[in-house]
């Protein structure tokens, strides 16, 4: 590739010949007025698959290209683009495995895009769209993550990849060798349900479930050194529970379930929505159990349980809370209460036909009854949050103010 600098109306010129799978010959020219930076060289490396004569030059217009000659590593990799480029989609899945294994992940398409010209550009845009094994596969486009990680999201599938299981597992293990080569520490693979199969090319190549929702589940393979340090899914579900309790007659709102097999006095409650404060769950489970409104006042304990039944082997947390009613007239819900009724907090603290969380919890309650609940409330406070622009809130007991305002 001659050096200098072009004249004003010089041609910057890509010629290139090579025998296809066939051993017909076949030649891409390109050529435009205006030169452009070109990569820097590196130390030049034969190309023994295939004859080639390659020019990308700046010496002005219909200058011979010079004959058969090594190439440059890029323009190496560029050669065997458009020799896939050029394949009918039939046959490219005919290349050579070693031909295949230089498909370069997503990330790499972008610098041999800006090595060519406009021409060159539609060429390679044309055939990652029709189905070759350049650039970014059927419109994936793996993103970096802060930690290092790959993120992939199959659910950009143009619709005719979706099917192609074969195509999908050479560019996932050519990705992946790519992304070991690059350092990167761990690939996370989004499926959506009805790419499932996918996610069993995915398995065979060491991916395994991470989590799944309703429509997609997350494969992760650590590429990084030891054992992967990526975080686990969720470890606990959350339930929340509303004590109820009328100060103006020391009655606290109670309900037996219809579904348990042994069935006590409980406070109403049931499992936090996805996204939903502690609060505003008690405030609704205890309207959609009894009809009863209230607002939330504090937080009165937590319990934590390790395999908890139900829980699908995970752990689960029980937050009961303090509520003031606003309204007074019982409307419970047939399904899931066997009775529910206004009761004496002493009464409830006293009975043994209570749970055991709600009887220790009533005590609790009876005592910030009578001497305060400054003595039993974990208050909630909400403050911005660092980096992300939301706002989280923070459950602890009160502080004297003297402390609150320490600078
Ligand atoms: N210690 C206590 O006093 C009690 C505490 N809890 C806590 O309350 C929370 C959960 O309360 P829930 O009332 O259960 O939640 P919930 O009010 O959100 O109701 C869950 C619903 O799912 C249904 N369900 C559960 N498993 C099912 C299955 N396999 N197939 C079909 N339906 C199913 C139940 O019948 C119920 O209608 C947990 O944190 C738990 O620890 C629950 C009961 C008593």
């Amino acid at each position: 590739m001659p050096g200098g600098q072009p004249g004003p109306r010089a041609v910057h010129r890509a010629d290139l010949t090579w025998a296809s799978a066939k051993g017909r010959r076949c030649r891409f020219t390109c050529s435009r007025s205006r030169p452009r930076a070109l990569p820097r060289r590196r130390a030049p490396r034969s190309v023994p698959a295939c004859t080639a004569s390659a020019t990308a030059n700046n010496a002005g217009p219909l200058s011979a290209p010079p004959a058969s000659r090594e190439l440059q590593p890029g323009t190496d990799r560029l050669l065997l683009l458009l020799r896939a480029a050029m394949l009918p989609a039939g046959q490219r899945s005919a290349l050579p495995e070693a031909e295949a294994d230089t498909d370069p992940a997503p990330g790499a398409a972008a610098p041999l895009c800006a090595m060519a010209g406009p021409a060159l550009r539609r060429v390679l845009r044309g055939a990652r769209g029709r189905g070759s094994v350049v650039g970014g596969w059927g419109g994936l486009r793996p993103r970096l993550d802060k930690y290092g990680g790959v993120s992939v999201e199959l659910a950009e599938l143009r619709r005719p990849r979706r099917r192609e299981r074969a195509a999908f597992g050479r560019w996932l293990r050519a990705s992946v060798t790519q992304w070991q080569q690059e350092g990167r520490v761990a690939v996370w693979l989004h499926v959506p349900i009805f790419q499932s199969g996918l996610a069993a090319v995915a398995a065979s190549q060491g991916f395994a479930f991470h989590h799944a929702e309703s429509g997609s589940a997350t494969l992760t393979r650590w590429l990084g050194e030891g054992p992967s340090r990526l975080p686990a899914f969720a470890s606990h579900q959350v339930g929340v529970a509303g004590a109820v309790l009328d100060e103006n007659n020391g009655k606290v709102l109670v309900v037996q379930d219809r579904n348990k097999t042994v069935s006590g006095w409980k406070f109403p409650g049931g499992l936090s929505n996805p996204g939903e404060d502690i609060g505003d769950t008690a405030v609704r489970e205890v309207f959609e159990e009894t009809g009863i409104k209230s607002e939330f006042k504090s937080i009165l304990s937590i319990r934590q349980q390790h395999k908890h039944p139900g829980a699908f082997g995970k752990s689960d947390m029980y937050v009961i809370c303090r509520l003031q009613p606003s309204s007074f007239t019982i409307n419970f819900c047939q399904q899931e209460c066997l009775r529910c009724e206004w009761m004496d907090l002493d009464e409830l603290a006293r009975t043994k036909h209570a749970t055991p969380i709600t009887s220790n919890v009533a005590k609790l309650l009876l005592y910030g009854y009578r001497e305060g609940f400054d003595k039993i409330d974990i208050t909630m406070r909400e403050f911005p949050a660092v980096y992300t622009g939301l706002f989280y809130k923070l459950y602890h007991r009160e502080l004297p103010e003297s402390y609150r305002n320490i600078t």
